[in-house]
């Protein structure tokens, strides 16, 4: 009898203890600083049409770690190299799924794809399959061929716009380069002449990528959310975007079985076989909507990247003569009479990369990364971020943070002549590509792609402002987006350099 009074004595105890130190624990929990929002939306209203803009300058007020109330939905943005490093190393397994928002919903059949899967053994094993077959060093080296013909043929059209002295449309030019590369490198298609190498396939593409960068009120407000975005038509331009990209999908499966080049297995192949012997991947039997979802990935997270980032650094160099002409010596000088650049060429090349993690740190493609979500309780800079919060990463800030970056505003390539910062995702102060778990599997491809393609526009032609125009009038406006793109075209006039 003795023995239950003591057992029910220690049992009421372990219960006081527990409540005591619950409570005490949510009295020393601090929350991070917030700008005050409005009833229901919250702080939505002021995220503006670039939202990772309109953050960095609340972080000049708020802080490097803020909790904004996007409707119902905690979201805590992270603004500076080391609060960046807190959340992507130290915490990384705390906070690497991914939280479900409309826009990527509908447009990866549910989450099926690599970027926009919650952290599971779908997503380790899809992201493991996709690396080895498609991202690994080797795999790269092997579609160097396509690469170099997909360069020449942009090298001879540039040369004839350059005799006939037309203007050329980088955005375009570079976005179709990077189209034809990753098409045929993935799908063994190649789409010139067809339907699909159009404006219209580039309007895709772009609206895509604006639908996933989109917030849209059904994920941050209960029921009422829904009838805005059907009242803004966001909904309509969603279910458009997806069908669109859906037909794709479909005409790029028959294009590839009636014009497959000849060679191995392509990933398709190996998508479509995977799905024939009916594998699992994780706990996922492997179906067409899979496929289709992995393929969004490559498509737009291939495709968009490298041509945005040619592009501004391409900006960037017409804006700055003193740069463009020294990187050109560069490459002439190393290069020498070479009729053309070899994929081991680029190595020595110092110079230009610089100027491309320079592109990076003011012009990063995906300027709040992907966003995250916690899956367990944790802290940064001793603020606790609760499970379920939204975690951004503003890596466009942390590009302009001045007390990492000596006049931050500038584009001063030699900034990173006396440092070892890279950009593969060790060194937070510049993050292109994120870190951690979640970041980019194709750092190699997509940085040997740009190099690449900047290498050869450098080296084959000199560039000039269109007649009438001064360096002053080329504006850095951005588009918006999940990347972002310079808003107005980049027009310059390419000369030949004849003197390789
Ligand atoms: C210059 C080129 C590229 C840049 C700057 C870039 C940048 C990024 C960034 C910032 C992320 C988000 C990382 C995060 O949330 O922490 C990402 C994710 C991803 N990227 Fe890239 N990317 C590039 C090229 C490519 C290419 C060529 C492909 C495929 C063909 C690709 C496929 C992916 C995939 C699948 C993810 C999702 C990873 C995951 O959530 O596990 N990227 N990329």
């Amino acid at each position: 009898m003795t023995n239950i009074w003591l057992l029910s004595l220690i049992f009421v105890i372990c219960i006081l203890v527990a409540v005591f130190n619950h409570k005490n624990r949510r009295n020393y929990q601090r929350t991070p600083p917030s700008p005050p929002g409005c009833p229901i939306i919250g702080n939505l209203h002021q995220l503006g049409e670039l939202p990772h803009q309109s953050l960095w300058k609340l972080s000049k007020k708020y802080g490097p770690v803020m909790l904004l109330k996007l409707g119902r939905v905690p979201t805590v943005i992270v603004s500076s190299s080391e609060t960046a490093k807190q959340a992507l190393k130290i915490h990384d397994l705390h906070c690497c799924s991914r939280p479900g928002f409309a826009g990527a919903r509908e447009l990866s059949y549910n989450y099926l794809d690599i970027a926009f899967s919650p952290y599971d053994d779908y997503w380790k094993e899809v992201r493991k399959l996709a690396v080895q077959e498609l991202f690994s060093s080797k795999q790269v080296h092997s579609i160097q061929p396509i690469k170099d013909e997909e360069v020449k043929k942009l090298i001879d059209s540039i040369s004839e716009s350059a005799a006939q002295k037309t203007p050329i449309n980088l955005n375009k030019t570079l976005l179709a380069l990077t189209v034809s590369v990753v098409c045929r490198t993935a799908f063994s298609v190649n789409f010139e002449g067809t339907v699909l190498n159009s404006e219209r396939f580039n309007n895709i593409v772009r609206e895509a990528l604006e639908m996933l960068g989109s917030f849209s009120a059904s994920d941050f407000i209960p029921y009422v959310g829904r009838i805005i975005d059907l009242l803004t038509g966001l909904q309509g331009r969603r279910e458009r975007s997806m069908r669109d990209l859906d037909a794709f999908y479909e005409q790029m499966f028959d294009l590839h079985k009636q014009k497959k080049e000849e060679g191995s297995e392509d990933f398709v192949d190996l998508l479509l076989r995977l799905e024939k012997e009916e594998a699992v991947l994780g706990n996922d039997k492997l179906t067409r909507n899979h496929i289709k979802a992995i393929l969004m990935d490559v498509l737009l997270a291939g495709m968009d990247t490298s041509a945005i980032t040619m592009t501004w650094a391409m900006a960037e160099l017409a804006k700055n003569p003193r740069v463009m002409k020294k990187v050109q010596s560069e490459i002439r000088s190393q290069i020498k009479n070479k009729e053309r650049i070899s994929f081991d060429d680029t190595d020595k090349l110092e110079y230009l990369k610089m100027v491309i993690k320079e592109t990076w740190r003011l012009h990063p493609t995906t300027p709040l990364l992907i966003p995250r979500e916690a899956m367990s309780e944790f802290e940064i800079n001793g603020y606790t971020i609760p499970v379920k919060t939204r975690l951004h990463v503003n890596v466009w800030a942390i590009g302009r943070d001045p007390d990492t970056w000596k006049d931050p505003e500038v584009f001063l390539p030699e900034r990173f002549t006396d440092n070892n910062i890279d950009a593969k995702g060790q060194h937070f102060e510049l993050l292109p590509f994120g870190g951690g778990r979640r970041m980019c599997p194709a750092v190699y491809m997509g940085t040997t792609m740009v190099e690449f393609g900047l290498a050869n526009l450098l080296y084959h032609f000199d560039w000039k402002l269109p007649e009438g125009m001064k360096v002053d009038d080329i504006d850095m406006e951005e588009a918006p987006g999940l990347t972002v793109n310079k808003k107005n075209e980049l027009i310059l006039v390419p000369t030949k350099f004849l003197d390789p």
